[in-house]
């Protein structure tokens, strides 16, 4: 069995909302509500859920790009807790952004946006950095004449390329890729999908892939976690997911995945109807008190629900 590069255990990421005179706390957004997950190197940990699940705040908190209110996030066996700092793992972590359009700086060429990690954390001459972006641009799809353009000079898909040639100038091992096709057009996506594969394939490259549609992940991904606020409420391999869905909300999610087989757009028509009837009369016996999912209860060695506590 290989390793885990990273573990999430019991993560709980509470913002907290201020208010009135003196600016106190008046409550918390629980935004990541007990969250555990592990993957194993070389492998893409689908993590999938509706917009405010609370997807990107998991992530967030693997990059240190917010405050862990509680739990732990140990990478390569070592924590990534504020309070342990100490262990400088940055490079070896890089974050691929949901939209290409606002996460590159529109001022800079692709030249400065794809070297600036690399001058961060190297002495380069121009020209051994020149090489080393040309080197990338390469390994990206991007031809050489990319190297002094400016972001608007290019598609949303190609843009998305130079967002993962600097994500990957660092040679980093883990990937938190934050819906990094939702942004393109569905014509760009596949295309987009295959060449990041194609990219965790040469680099043995272990990618957590964040996404709200269960189709995307569908392909990509080894292992898929299901978010339902704040919480994963099923947990499993593609296949577990797939083939024997137990949650409400996972069969909601497969009932929403556009068919492209012709023929069974009319059987599913039904099929989809009855999973909505059945998400909208008994979900709510799948949630606790507070709306959240019910602890995840092993239902095998690969596959994990949090079904309704009986009684
Ligand atoms: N900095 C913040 N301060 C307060 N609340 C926040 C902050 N960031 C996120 N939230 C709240 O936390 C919850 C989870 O947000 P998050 O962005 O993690 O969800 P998500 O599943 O990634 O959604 P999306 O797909 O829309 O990005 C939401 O209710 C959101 O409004």
């Amino acid at each position: 069995m290989s390793e885990n590069i990273l573990e999430i255990n019991d993560l709980k990421v509470h913002y907290p909302i201020k208010g009135g005179f003196f600016n106190t706390v008046k409550d918390h957004v629980k935004a990541v509500d007990g969250v555990s997950l592990s993957i194993p190197v070389g492998t893409t940990y689908g993590l999938v859920g509706e917009s405010g699940s609370g997807k990107t705040t998991t992530g967030k908190a693997v990059m240190g790009l917010n405050h862990v209110t509680e739990g732990s996030i140990l990478y390569e066996g070592k924590s990534l807790n504020e309070k342990d700092k100490k262990v400088k793992v940055q490079k070896d972590i890089q974050m691929i952004f949901q939209d290409p359009y606002s996460s590159l700086n529109v001022r800079k060429r692709v030249f400065d946006i794809v070297s600036e990690p690399i001058r961060n954390y190297h002495k380069r001459t121009k020209a051994e950095l020149i090489e080393e972006v040309l080197d990338l641009l390469d390994r990206v799809g991007l031809p050489p004449g990319s190297l002094y353009k400016y972001p608007h000079e290019f598609s949303g898909g190609q843009r998305q390329r130079i967002g993962v040639a600097r994500a990957i100038a660092l040679n980093p091992k883990l990937i938190i890729a934050d819906e990094p096709v939702s942004a393109l057009d569905v014509s760009v996506q596949a295309q987009v999908l295959n060449f990041l594969q194609e990219i965790q394939q040469e680099m043995n490259l272990t990618m957590m892939f964040i996404a709200h549609d269960l189709g995307v992940v569908r392909h990509m991904c080894q292992h898929i976690g299901i978010m339902y606020h704040g919480r994963i409420v099923e947990e499993g391999t593609a296949e577990d997911i797939f083939r024997n869905p137990q949650h409400l909300y996972t069969k909601r999610l497969i009932a929403a995945i556009p068919d492209t087989d012709v023929d069974k757009v009319e059987s599913n028509l039904e099929l989809r109807r009855q999973i909505k009837e059945e998400y909208d009369q008994n979900f709510g016996d799948f949630l606790d008190d507070e709306g959240r999912a019910f602890p995840l209860q092993s239902i095998s060695d690969t596959h994990k629900v949090a079904l309704p506590v009986k009684g």
